[in-house]
């Protein structure tokens, strides 16, 4: 194989998707953040409603760390889903602390429609019927619109509210960039040996993530 290009699935889904992908990771909540422009209730309404997804993420990614387990005989895999792991629990007590500031009663949010559809998807991948490349991949690219859309939040030349800033720092970080980028390394690693059959429907995953994704922006900002 030597010189010869290997394609980089993620890479090529990024490419050819790459509206959708805009709008997920540039949204008009994100942007609104980041001209500073997003009013208060929106940014409180996503923060109970996340939380409640932050907790359904919880079973996923555990699902995830015991398809690793089982299926890759790479122990690196299990050392960045442990580090994933240990991000949800400092995210749960974080939304906690953040939601006792800004006065929300995270026990008494009723979940949205649209955040319990996006729910009910987590809970299918969750299933042992999916194998690990397609968790996996799953799993990243949940991960990285969060990190994609916060950090652009604190790039040169945003003008996100100081309060606001510890929240985009949070996805938008440098280490969580860097976990990011080693879950795409371990779901490109396994795309490259799937079958046309799992690429397919990784492909699939990925695109229902994007929408989730930007219903679940357009739901905190309330328009819908
Ligand atoms: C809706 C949503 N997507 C992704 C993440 C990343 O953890 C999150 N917290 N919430």
């Amino acid at each position: 194989m030597e010189g010869i290009e290997r394609t980089v699935m993620t890479d090529t889904w990024l490419k050819k998707h790459r509206q959708i992908y805009l709008g997920a990771t540039r949204h008009p909540f994100i942007l609104g953040i980041r001209d500073s422009s997003v009013d208060i209730s929106s940014f409180k309404r996503w923060l109970g409603q996340d939380y409640i997804f932050v907790r359904a993420f919880v079973p996923f990614v555990a699902s995830v760390l015991l398809k690793a387990s089982k299926e890759s005989y790479e122990s690196a895999d299990i050392d960045v889903l442990l580090g994933g792991l240990a991000a949800l629990n400092d995210e749960i007590a974080w939304f906690k602390n953040e939601a006792s500031k800004l006065g929300v009663a995270l026990e008494s949010v009723v979940p949205h429609p649209i955040n319990l559809n996006y729910c009910r998807f987590l809970e299918s991948i969750t299933s042992p019927d999916v194998d690990y490349t397609r968790a996996i991949t799953a799993f990243w690219a949940i991960e990285t619109v969060y990190q994609q859309s916060f950090a652009h939040c604190l790039e040169e030349g945003s003008k996100t509210p100081d309060d606001l800033k510890q929240t985009c720092l949070r996805w938008g970080n440098d280490d969580f960039g860097q976990y990011c980028r080693a879950l795409k390394s371990i779901a490109d690693r396994q795309l490259a040996k799937a079958s046309d059959d799992v690429v397919a429907k990784a492909e699939v995953n990925f695109l229902s993530i994007l929408e989730h994704e930007v219903q679940f922006w357009n739901m905190s900002r309330g328009t819908v």
